[in-house]
């Protein structure tokens, strides 16, 4: 295995929650981490593109946690590897950056270890080390899933079709996940779960109907997290009223933020990333596509140049 090849592991962004569906729904976004990987005689980690310039080089690098406890709790040993790491998400802005870390990681010792788990294996894996499945299964299925998971078992369902244009809003600022959970309540009242559980299963029915209007209006109305959240991006509110003033279908948060995801119809992307370049312009603002193929792993000749 390996040897004189090398492989390559492919992982897409993802963005979580969609609104109410917090820490169980995510889709999967052109924006990828890429590693290419060779046997080594040692573990190191080779930064190849900006936005992975700070990740740690050595055994402290997520990546390298990730695969070490996949090995250990299979009861392997993990040979070391030289990974050349090159990625287009940028770092805890809520596109799911840590989520594609534990699927390359997962993925690491799946090859390098010969594991040779099934989706279903990763997505239990990833989903008990991040917690949640929302950023992790559509970076390990693609397209849009909805997802539970707790201590015993993890499930998840691709939403049949997504023919939607996603504008992304992506402040230059970070916003680490564990800062933006510390802001939200330690419990609800009965009354608000009922009314939020409601909202959420309504966004999964018009999900699967493809029923985007609908889909745009009930991704607003989150009761979970959102409200507690507005406080920490500044640009929601604007982003908001400009893009739904020039026909989005619906705007939210993008994960636990900054990033801020506004769904439209197909062909609108560029014409709302134009008007919202003009109101937010210290962000990046892009038009993204849903990527369904999720993670992709595959070999190629290494040559040498004499
Ligand atoms: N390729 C990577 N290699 C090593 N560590 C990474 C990598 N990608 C992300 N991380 C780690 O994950 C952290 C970001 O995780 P965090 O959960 O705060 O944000 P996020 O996953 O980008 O956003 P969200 O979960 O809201 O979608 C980084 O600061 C870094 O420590
Ligand atoms: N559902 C998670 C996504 C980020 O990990 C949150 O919103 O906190």
């Amino acid at each position: 295995m390996l040897g004189s090849e090398r492989a390559i592991i492919k992982v897409p962004a993802s963005s979580a929650n969609i609104g109410p569906g917090f820490d169980s729904i995510g889709m999967a976004l052109s924006r990828y981490l890429t590693l290419k990987i060779e046997l080594a005689d040692e573990w190191v980690f080779i930064p190849q593109s900006e936005e992975v310039e700070s990740i740690p080089t050595g055994k402290d690098n997520l990546m390298y946690e990730v695969a070490l406890e996949v090995a250990t709790s299979y009861k392997v040993n993990l040979p070391a590897a030289k990974v050349y790491v090159s990625s287009d998400i940028p770092l805890a802005r809520g596109l799911g950056s840590s989520a594609s870390a534990i699927v390359a990681g997962i993925e690491l010792a799946s090859l390098l270890c010969q594991l040779n788990l099934s989706i279903d294996e990763k997505l239990r894996i990833a989903s008990v080390m991040e917690g949640h499945p929302d950023n992790v299964s559509p970076s390990l299925y693609g397209g849009i899933v909805v997802g539970y998971h707790h201590k015993d078992d993890t499930y998840i369902t691709q939403v049949p079709y997504a023919d939607v244009d996603v504008v992304m809003v992506i402040p230059k600022y970070e916003l680490k996940t564990t800062d933006a959970r510390d802001v939200l309540p330690k419990q609800l009242s009965y009354q608000e779960a009922v009314e939020a559980g409601a909202v959420g299963n309504m966004l999964v029915a018009a999900l699967m109907k493809g029923n985007w209007p609908l889909v745009g209006t009930l991704m607003e109305k989150d009761l979970y997290h959102e409200p507690y959240r507005m406080s920490l991006v500044a640009e929601l509110p604007i982003v908001r009223e400009e893009a739904k003033k020039i026909g989005a279908y619906g705007v939210a948060l993008s994960g636990a933020g900054p990033s801020i995801l506004c769904l439209a119809r197909k062909g609108d992307g560029e014409r709302i990333v134009n008007s919202l370049r003009k109101i937010v312009p210290h962000c990046e603002v892009d038009v993204l596509t849903i990527d369904h193929r999720g993670v992709q792993v595959h070999k190629e000749a290494i040559t040498t140049c004499n």
